[in-house]
């Protein structure tokens, strides 16, 4: 069995973490979702709980839901001894598949194989943009899934992160 522990926040899912795990996929048995940063919610980078960020997930990955595992994983004070709780957290993994060069570093530095993730349209497919253009009311639902779309309209998602980058003064740039 070939699995590999794929981490990020997810706040929001968008369609950048589709093709990540499709192309995952392809290559491995199962993929370890880790949603990190789990004890967040209701700040500007990460207005999502950890629950939430699962329901996206199951709105995103319906067909694929039986070969993923998701799991909520708090971000630790040590980065040393990160991917050592994340292994007492989750099933056991060899790969660790990210595109983001930290990551890349201490998986390479724990011993693990590192399936570097290709970036579609990172202009675009990135959580930020999403949570900008919610911010300033912009044009985000074509840049998720459609069933996370519903999703996030049904908890007032652009309302809430209007209000937390309000109260936050965070500079929304214009689009
Ligand atoms: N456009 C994309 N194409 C492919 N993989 C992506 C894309 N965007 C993010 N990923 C992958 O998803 C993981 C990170 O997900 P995460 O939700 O934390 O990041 P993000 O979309 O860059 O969010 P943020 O802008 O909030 O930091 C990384 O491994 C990254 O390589
Ligand atoms: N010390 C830690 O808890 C630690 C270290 C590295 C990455 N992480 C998490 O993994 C995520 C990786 O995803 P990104 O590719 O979005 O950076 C980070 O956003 C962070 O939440 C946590």
């Amino acid at each position: 069995m070939r699995r590999a522990f794929y981490p990020g926040r997810f706040q929001p899912v968008h369609l950048g973490h589709v093709k990540a795990v499709r192309w995952l996929l392809e290559r491995v048995d199962e993929v370890i979702v880790g949603v990190t940063a789990a004890q967040y919610s209701y700040t500007p980078e990460n207005p999502f709980t950890a629950g939430e960020r699962i329901e996206m997930l199951r709105a995103a990955f319906r067909e694929e839901w039986g070969r993923l595992f998701v799991v909520p994983l708090d971000n630790v004070p040590d980065n040393s001894l990160w991917l050592s709780y994340v292994a007492s957290r989750v099933p056991s993994f060899e790969f660790v598949a990210t595109g983001n060069e930290f990551v890349k570093l201490l998986a390479r530095e724990r011993g693990y194989e590192v399936l570097e993730l290709p970036l579609w349209e990172r202009d675009r497919l990135q959580g930020r943009v999403v949570r900008e253009l919610m911010a300033s009311g912009g044009e985000w639902r074509e840049l998720v899934p459609p069933g996370v779309a519903e999703y996030l309209e049904r908890i007032g998602a652009p309302e809430r992160v209007r209000k937390i980058y309000l109260s936050e003064r965070v500079k929304t740039p214009e689009y």
